[in-house]
C-alpha cells in the first residue's frame, strides 16, 4: 500500500497506547503511510496511568510488608512510606513518555495528530479541523471507568487521580472489589491510611480462585482494611466542612454511612467508544466493545479493525492482550485473514502483597468441564522458600488433567506468585505436561525448585 498525501493514509490508528503504537509501528515498518491520533498526551494507560506507575507504588508497599515479615527474625526498626518522595520517584517513570512517544513516531515517519478522533464516514476520521482518509482504520482507544449511576458520582476520584495524589488522605474508600481497589487499597494501607473497600456482592476479585481470594481478604483485613460486602453506595456528597466526602447506602440490607477524605472508583472499566461516532463509520459495538470477528476485524466495516481494551474480543483487558491483539491486527492488515489471536493461558496478577496470580481454569470451571482432574491445594507457608522470608499466607492450587497430564489451571497467593504463574503459563501455552515442568532443572533454592511439589500427579 502506498496511498499518501497530507490527509490520505494507508492506515489511521486511533489511540497511542500499547495496542495503537504497536500496529502503527509494524505497518509503517512495511512501508505503509500511517497516521496516529490521540486525545491525551501520547503513550496510553499502562505506562502513564496504569500498570507501570502503579507498580512503582506497589513496590514500596510490598517492601514494607516484606520487612515486617522478618521483624524479630533478624530485621529491626520500622520502615515507612514517604508519600511525597514515592510520588516524585513515580513521576520519573512517567514524565517523559509523551515526548519520547512523539519522538518515536517522528523517527518512524508516522504522522501524528493530537485531538479527539471521530468517524465521519466508513474510511474517514475527523480530528480537530482536519478530515483524514484511511484505506484501513484501527480502533485502539482503550477503556475508561464505567458510569455507576450513583447520586453525586462526579465527586468520585479514579485510579488516575489516586496515582497523582499529592497527599494521602487519612481515610480512603474504594468502590468496587476488583483489581484496582485491592491494589490501591493495599498501597494506601501500607502507607498508613484507613482504608475501606465497598463491594456490591460477596465475591470480590470475581475471576480468581475463591479459596485464595478469601485468604487474601483475610490478610488485607489483618492490615486494617475494612471490607463492606453486599454493599450498595447510593449517594456521595461533600462533608459539611467541604474537605471530605460522605458515602451513604446499604450494607447487607442495613444503612451505612462512611466519611472519607477521598472515594475512588474501582468498579470496572468499559470500552472507550462514546466519542467515536461509530455509526457514521458503519462500525458496530456493544457493551463489550467494537464487535469483531476472530481476526479482530469489525463485523460491519471490513476496513476497520480493533485491538486492546476497546475490542469486543474474548481477550481480557490486560496489557499483554493489547500487545497480542495488536500483533494479530498488524499481521491481518499486512496479509488479510492470516492470524487469529491465541488467548491460551493468559496469566493475570493482582499486585498486592502477597500477590494473587491466576492462569487457566479455576477448580469450579475444571469440575464443570467434565475432565478427569486432580486438584493439588497446598499450604506452602512452612516450606523453606517462604519460611525463610516469614511469609504467611503462602498458598497454591494447581489443577491437573489426569488423562493428558497437562495443567488446566494454576493459582498462587504469595510473594513469588508473579514468577510461579509465568512458569505455569509457559507450560500451559506450549502444552508441556506437569511431568515435563517437574523434570526441568531449576536453580536451588528458588521458587522454581519447589515446583515439583505442586505438580504431583
Ligand atoms: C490503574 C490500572 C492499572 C492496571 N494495571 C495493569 C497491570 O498491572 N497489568 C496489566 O496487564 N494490565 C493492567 N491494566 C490494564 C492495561 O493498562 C490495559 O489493558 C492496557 O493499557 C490497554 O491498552 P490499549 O492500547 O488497549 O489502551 P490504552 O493504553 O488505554 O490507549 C488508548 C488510547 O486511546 C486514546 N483515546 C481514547 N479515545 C480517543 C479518541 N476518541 N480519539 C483519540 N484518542 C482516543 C486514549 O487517550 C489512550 O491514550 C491496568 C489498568 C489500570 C486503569
Ligand atoms: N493487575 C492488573 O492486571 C490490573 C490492575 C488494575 C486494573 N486492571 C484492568 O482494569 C480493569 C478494571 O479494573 P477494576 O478494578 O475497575 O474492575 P474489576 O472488573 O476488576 O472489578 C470491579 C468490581 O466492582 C464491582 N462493582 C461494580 N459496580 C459496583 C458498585 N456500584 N458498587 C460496588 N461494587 C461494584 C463488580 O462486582 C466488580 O467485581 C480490570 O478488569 C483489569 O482488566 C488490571
Amino acid at each position: 500500500m502506498t496511498a499518501s498525501s497530507e490527509s490520505t493514509f494507508d492506515l489511521i490508528v486511533l489511540g497511542t497506547g500499547s495496542a495503537g503504537q504497536s500496529v502503527a509501528t509494524a505497518c509503517r515498518e512495511q512501508g505503509w503511510s500511517v497516521a496516529i491520533i490521540d486525545s491525551r498526551p501520547f503513550g496510553g494507560t499502562c505506562s502513564q496511568r496504569g500498570c507501570d506507575p502503579k507498580r512503582v507504588l506497589a513496590g514500596a508497599a510490598e517492601l514494607i510488608a516484606r520487612s515486617r515479615n522478618l521483624k524479630g527474625k533478624g530485621l529491626a526498626g520500622e520502615n515507612a512510606i514517604d508519600w511525597a518522595d514515592l510520588m516524585a520517584f513515580k513521576t520519573t517513570f512517567v514524565e517523559n513518555i509523551p515526548q519520547s512517544t512523539e519522538e518515536k513516531f517522528e523517527e518512524a515517519g508516522i504522522r501524528y495528530f493530537h485531538g479527539s478522533a471521530s468517524f465521519t464516514g466508513k474510511n474517514s476520521i475527523r480530528v480537530g479541523e482536519e478530515e483524514l482518509t484511511g484505506g484501513k482504520i484501527v480502533i485502539a482507544t482503550g477503556a475508561k471507568p464505567a458510569t455507576l449511576g450513583i447520586e453525586g458520582e462526579d465527586l468520585l476520584g479514579n485510579s488516575e487521580g489516586f496515582l497523582d495524589l499529592k497527599e494521602l488522605p487519612s481515610t480512603l474508600a474504594f468502590i468496587g472489589g476488583g483489581y484496582i481497589s485491592f491494589e490501591f487499597a493495599h498501597i494506601a494501607a501500607e502507607a498508613g491510611a484507613n482504608v475501606h473497600i465497598i463491594h456490591n456482592n460477596d465475591k470480590p476479585l470475581k475471576n480468581f480462585e475463591p479459596d485464595l481470594v478469601d485468604a487474601l481478604v483475610q490478610r488485607m483485613r489483618e492490615l486494617g482494611i475494612v471490607f463492606h460486602l453486599n454493599a450498595k453506595t447510593e449517594k456521595i456528597s461533600r462533608t459539611e466542612s467541604g474537605e471530605g466526602y460522605v458515602l451513604e447506602g446499604t450494607e447487607n440490607g442495613q444503612p451505612f454511612r462512611l466519611e472519607c477524605g477521598l472515594a475512588v472508583h474501582g468498579a470496572g472499566r468499559v470500552p472507550n467508544v462514546d466519542e467515536l461516532d461509530l455509526e457514521k463509520g458503519g462500525v458496530e459495538a456493544d457493551k463489550k466493545g467494537v464487535t469483531v470477528d476472530e481476526h479482530l476485524r469489525s463485523v460491519s466495516n471490513s476496513d476497520v479493525y480493533a485491538a486492546g481494551d476497546v475490542s469486543g474480543s474474548p481477550g481480557l483487558p490486560l496489557t499483554p492482550i493489547a500487545g497480542l491483539e495488536a500483533r494479530a491486527v498488524s499481521a491481518n492488515l499486512l496479509e488479510e485473514g492470516s492470524v487469529k489471536p491465541n488467548y491460551t493461558a493468559t496469566p493475570s496478577i493482582v499486585f498486592t502483597y502477597p500477590m494473587l496470580a491466576s492462569v487457566g481454569m479455576t477448580e469450579e470451571q475444571a469440575r464443570k468441564s467434565g475432565k478427569e482432574i486432580k486438584v493439588n491445594t497446598v499450604d506452602m507457608s512452612g516450606w523453606y522458600t517462604y519460611k525463610r522470608m516469614g511469609e504467611k499466607p503462602s498458598m497454591a492450587k494447581v489443577i491437573l488433567d489426569q488423562s493428558s497430564g497437562c495443567i488446566l489451571g494454576a493459582h498462587v497467593l504469595n510473594g513469588e506468585a508473579e514468577h510461579l504463574i509465568n512458569y505455569f503459563a509457559i507450560a500451559m501455552r506450549h502444552g508441556l505436561t506437569a511431568a515435563q515442568l517437574s523434570d526441568t532443572l531449576y536453580g536451588y533454592p528458588t521458587d522454581g525448585s519447589d515446583l515439583k511439589y505442586l505438580l504431583e500427579t
